[in-house]
């Protein structure tokens, strides 16, 4: 177990000051929103690949085995007679879905959760904003109206199917203006710490349109599910972005007897991104009075004001029918008072909150057959092809070519959330070893400055590259020996899960997901849990970053240290294991019609020619 250092709680106004904390208050007027009304629909959209084939086995084997095949009605919910033996039908909604759009984490896990569900037999959706003209996504052709205050917004959706998941993307000018090319962090606002004003307006129309999909679209990308997924689906929702689609359920289809048995599961991602406006902005979301008192919140910390707002992931926290968060150990700290909560650990007391560890992409985190890196390898070549990596990576960063020094990496969103300010006041402390450090991220301006200075003040030892670049991510974790992952907070945490995969052992602070997933000594290293207080950087948590640093740098190169990488490499870290786990919740809504998945086999290495190519 790894030991947890007594937590360094903060203030109440740390977070808000950490400037993570709240959507910006709007300024321009939204408009009010309503049901929609859908106007086309259409066919089938694509023949049959492996993952229907394999499926196809699956199932066939299912039915067999358990004889509990069943027809479904025709009618509004599934059109013809579609023989299914198992499965639930599951809508995953969110602003990212990797690798078509991703600012980080969110997007990897709306990219891999989705596909191991459906490797398990569900039927499964993921909707998601068109920020970009997709190559693989094609236009269904169908839309629908949108009531927007007095006016009309027409949503129009984009579809293609991979690895099992047909993937929904809703296409309206508030996305594809804004975002239009490189996506990143645009998605959110023109920089990073900065909205876009019309943000409610942009997630409400995802929201909405994301409860029409299931209804209005007819697909017929699977042998085995064919038509439109009907009412009877359980609702995913990630992150405050997706806090109206709840509310809108609850208010606006139910009462008119749509969606009866239909559940939503709401999973936090990132507590310190809440979606505060001001209070007079709820008029504007077409939502009746009684649920007023679910966004009704009045903010302790002073950015941009104090004083009551509205909050929606306070709302869908309420509003939805269970609420999941990505590990168990950010569970316990976002109950555990007002600093990791952030002002929502008392609803979510109330509520209960169920920690889910995520999973990684094992197809696109592979060392065996990683694109971006020149020399692959297994468990059984790591020792000689990590020596290799490295000093292709030293070459790729302009640092002395060495495959003797050991190199820690860094990747990550630059926000105080991650502590790369932390990193950077300890390197000084350490940098005297025999050590290279080489630190990748993107956002704030001024950790960017930082990381360009590494190269300056140390120029044959530190690299600092402030771009989001995939490639050179892939080979950080390669190529290093360490990766650091100085987190004042992290609800669950995916670098350190590419790291171990790959051989590469993790200095992590201890919170939250890597508590969970790092085993003092044997899978890494803990560096007991940092002040979240963000405006300032606390002296006694760069001293635990250089002493663990050195401590880490000491096993280098000796039996433990090979033993380590074994142990790190003989992990299942794929997204199979919390698939089902997340089964079982979503399982427990009492959706109608909803069954246990099918044991199946991985569908996504066998769909390897089937990945995304946006
Ligand atoms: N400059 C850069 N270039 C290339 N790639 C970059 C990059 N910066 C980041 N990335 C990539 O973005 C992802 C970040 O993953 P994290 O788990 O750190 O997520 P993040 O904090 O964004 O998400 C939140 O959601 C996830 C998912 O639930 C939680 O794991 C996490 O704790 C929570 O904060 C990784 O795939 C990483 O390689
Ligand atoms: O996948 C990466 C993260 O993506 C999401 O976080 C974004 C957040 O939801 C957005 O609101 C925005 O956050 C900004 C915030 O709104 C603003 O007031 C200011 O504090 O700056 C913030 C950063 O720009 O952008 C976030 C991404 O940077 C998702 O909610 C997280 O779980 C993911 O970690």
């Amino acid at each position: 177990m790894a030991a947890v250092a007594a937590s360094n709680i903060a203030s109440v106004s740390s977070l808000v000051k950490c400037g993570v904390t709240s959507g910006s208050e709007s300024k321009a007027p939204l408009m009010k929103f309503g049901l929609m009304k859908n106007t086309v629909t259409h066919n089938g959209l694509r023949s049959l690949n492996k993952v229907d084939e394999l499926r196809t086995r699956t199932m066939a084997k299912v039915t067999i085995r358990k004889a509990r095949s069943k027809t479904f009605k025709t009618g509004n919910a599934r059109t013809s007679e579609i023989v299914c033996s198992s499965g639930m039908n599951l809508i995953f909604v969110g602003t990212e879905v990797g690798p078509w759009s991703k600012t980080g984490g969110l997007g990897d896990v709306l990219g891999g959760l989705p596909p191991a569900m459906a490797a398990n037999g569900h039927r499964v959706m993921s909707v998601s904003p068109r920020y970009d003209q997709y190559k693989d996504a094609w236009d269904t052709k169908v839309t629908v109206e949108l009531q927007v205050g007095d006016q009309k917004e027409t949503v129009r959706f984009f579809h293609c199917y991979k690895r099992g998941v047909d993937r929904i993307f809703v296409d309206h000018p508030a996305f594809l203006e804004k975002v239009w090319g490189k996506t990143r962090s645009k998605i959110y606002g023109p920089i990073a710490g900065e909205d876009y004003q019309d943000n409610q307006l942009r997630f409400s129309l995802l929201c909405q349109a994301a409860l029409e999909a299931p209804r209005v679209l007819s697909l017929n990308s699977s042998k085995y599910f064919s038509g439109p997924y009907g009412e009877d689906v359980v609702f995913i929702a990630n992150d405050w972005h997706t806090s109206l689609l709840p509310c809108y359920l609850k208010t606006i289809y139910k009462p008119k007897g749509i969606y009866k048995s239909a559940r939503v599961a709401f999973c936090i991602h990132n507590i310190a991104y809440q979606g505060r406006f001001a209070f007079n902005d709820f008029s504007l979301l077409n939502l009746p009075d009684e649920l007023k008192s679910s966004f009704d919140f009045i903010d302790g910390y002073e950015k941009p004001t104090k004083g009551r707002k509205i909050n929606w992931m306070k709302a869908g926290i309420l509003e939805s029918d269970r609420v999941l968060t990505v590990s168990p150990y950010y569970a316990k700290e976002l109950v555990s008072g007002v600093d990791k909560g952030v002002e929502l650990d008392n609803i979510l007391r109330k509520t209960g909150i169920t920690g889910i560890v995520n999973g990684m992409d094992v197809q696109e985190w592979n060392p065996s057959t990683d694109k971006y890196i020149g020399v692959k390898y297994d468990a059984s070549t790591v020792l000689n092809a990590k020596p290799l990596l490295k000093e292709a990576l030293q070459a790729e960063v302009g640092l002395p070519v060495d495959r003797n020094i050991p190199v820690i990496g860094f990747i990550g969103r630059l926000e105080e959330q991650k502590g790369s300010d932390i990193l950077v006041a300890a390197i000084p402390q350490f940098i005297k070893e025999n050590v290279q450090i080489i630190v990748l991220g993107t956002g704030k301006k001024s950790m960017e400055k930082q990381l360009e200075q590494l190269e300056i003040l140390y120029p044959e030892k530190a690299r600092g590259v402030a771009k989001f670049n995939v490639p050179l991510a892939h080979m950080i974790i390669a190529g290093a020996d360490f990766m650091m992952i100085p987190s004042r907070f992290e609800p669950c945490g995916l670098i350190q899960l590419h790291a171990m995969r790959y051989g590469t052992l993790s200095i992590v602070a201890s919170t939250g997901g890597l508590v969970d997933t790092v085993k003092e000594g044997f899978t890494g290293f803990q560096m007991g849990s940092f002040n979240v207080e963000c405006e300032a950087v606390d002296p006694a948590d760069v001293t635990a970053v250089a002493t663990t640093v050195k401590r880490a740098l000491a096993i280098y190169g000796t039996p433990v240290f090979t033993e380590m990488i074994k142990s790190c490499m003989a992990q299942e870290l794929s997204w199979k294991g919390p698939a089902k786990k997340w089964e079982e919740v979503l399982l427990s809504l009492g959706v109608a019609g909803s069954e246990p998945g099918v044991e199946g086999e991985e569908i996504a290495p066998l769909a390897k020619e089937n990945v995304a190519s946006p």
